[in-house]
């Protein structure tokens, strides 16, 4: 089936549509329960709430003496007060006594706070005589008291569903002792080169073959992305073949992305074959630069009832890249069920003149360089050196942003603010 797929979608308008196809995995049926120790980079699919209060008890955040504020408010250096050490509390023992007036307890960062003292002093603001402390200067009240519960109240979300863990939301997970994870599973994602030209990088180069990268970049950035990357290899341009690794990847993926064979050349089958597969056709070019021909298109499940979501990248390896970027990555961001898919914009001033022919939203592909010291340089882009050429990946190497130059601008200058891309 065909659905206004002839049109020349424009970016936003394509990402909009895909948006719509791009449907979450399923929080209960697409999950699995992960040890925390291989949880990095999952998605979570369940909010978690607190089990306890954070801090757990009242603590001292500074090694010194734990007081009496209504004891030493008074206190200056003309009028330096002495208070009796009665205990010592090192992290991790309990208070054996509560601290009475003109008393002080000896106290740890991290120990905690004994009963009767609610403010603490640092011991570089004392002097310790024997069993007695000498402070010449008032604290504030409750100064140092890391009170229970003052970050996280036990019940309370501590981490929300949908966000890709991190480092420090494992260090989270560890302290509300979840050792074992709700994430959703793996993002399948298949991945298929076609063209009866293409070698893999081991074989020998015959006059008019071209070395296959393009399934390498899709499948590192599938990868990247926290999903995982079925790779099918190069399929030759043959109906029945293409036909097969359809099937097979309808089978076995979430989301299936080929490469070539997309263009309007005697050999570019892919858009009939979905057709004939049963396969609703929803776009097929955009009037973005690299990357024209753009196939997207759902697929019935094969073995549940989930639509396959297929996504007929050109071939052209920096046309392939940059439609990834600008349009597969967010999809599969908010097919794997995180709150935060979308592309990231920054706008930033450009080094250099950008050109574009003006008739296709161009992506001009190169560096967001951050100032190194506080020499008031500010972010910048930096567009690749060379010849920017969608069938030219040399100097795509380190990119890490794309610069928009908007339809119908043939050129922005140096200087100017541009909006980029991170990726
Ligand atoms: N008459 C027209 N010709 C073309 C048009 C058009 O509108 N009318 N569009 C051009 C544009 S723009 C692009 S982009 C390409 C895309 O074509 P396909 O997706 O059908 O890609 P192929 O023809 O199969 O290959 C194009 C080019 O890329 C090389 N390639 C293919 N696969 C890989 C790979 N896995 N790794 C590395 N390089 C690959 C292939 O050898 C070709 O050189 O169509 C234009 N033509
Ligand atoms: O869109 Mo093609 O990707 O310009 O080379």
């Amino acid at each position: 089936m065909v659905c206004n797929s002839n049109a020349l979608w424009s970016a936003s308008e394509a990402e909009a549509h895909i948006n719509q196809l791009a449907q979450p995995l399923d929080p209960q049926r697409d999950r699995e329960l992960l040890p925390l120790t291989q949880s990095l980079g999952r998605v979570l699919a369940d909010t978690v709430t607190s089990p306890l209060d954070f801090p757990h008890w009242d603590n001292s955040a500074m090694d010194g003496y734990a007081v009496r504020f209504a004891d030493v408010q008074q206190c200056s250096a003309d009028r330096p007060i002495t208070l009796a050490v009665v205990t010592e509390i090192p992290a991790g023992k309990i208070p054996q006594v509560s601290i009475k007036a003109g008393q002080a307890a000896r106290i740890f960062t991290g120990a905690m706070v004994p009963l009767g003292a609610d403010t603490i002093v640092m011991q570089e603001d004392t002097e310790r005589e024997g069993d007695r402390v000498i402070l010449r200067q008032a604290p504030q009240p409750q100064a140092f008291v890391r009170h229970r519960g003052s970050f996280q109240r036990s019940g309370e979300p501590l981490l929300p569903a949908g966000i890709q863990l991190q480092a420090a939301d494992l260090a989270i997970l560890a302290a509300a002792q979840c050792t074992q994870v709700p994430v959703y599973r793996w993002l399948r994602v298949a991945i298929f080169a076609t063209g009866d030209e293409l070698v893999p990088p081991d074989r020998p180069l015959q006059p008019g073959q071209i070395v296959d990268s393009n399934s390498y970049a899709l499948a590192a950035l599938v990868q990247q992305g926290g999903a995982l990357a079925q790779v099918f290899g190069i399929v030759p341009d043959s109906r029945a073949d293409l036909r097969r690794a359809i099937i097979s990847a309808q089978e076995s993926a979430d989301v299936i992305l080929s490469s070539g064979g997309v263009s309007v050349g005697d050999y570019d089958y892919i858009d009939e074959l979905l057709q004939d597969l049963g396969a609703t056709l929803h776009i097929r070019s955009v009037a973005v630069k690299p990357g024209k021909p753009l196939t997207v298109a759902t697929l019935p499940g094969v073995g549940d009832d989930r639509p396959r979501l297929y996504f007929g990248l050109p071939g052209n390896p920096v046309s392939s890249l940059v439609t990834f970027w600008r349009f597969v990555q967010p999809a599969l961001q908010r097919l794997s069920g995180r709150r935060d898919a979308g592309c990231r914009w920054l706008t930033v001033p450009t080094a250099e003149d950008l050109h574009s022919g003006g008739g296709r939203e161009t992506y001009v592909w190169g560096r967001v360089t951050w100032p190194q010291g506080g020499n008031g340089e500010e972010i910048q882009f930096n567009p690749a050196p060379g010849y920017q050429n969608s069938a030219n990946l040399v100097n795509l190497a380190q990119t890490n942003a794309l610069a928009q130059v908007p339809l119908g601008v043939k050129r922005i200058g140096a200087g100017d603010r541009v909006k980029v891309l991170l990726v």
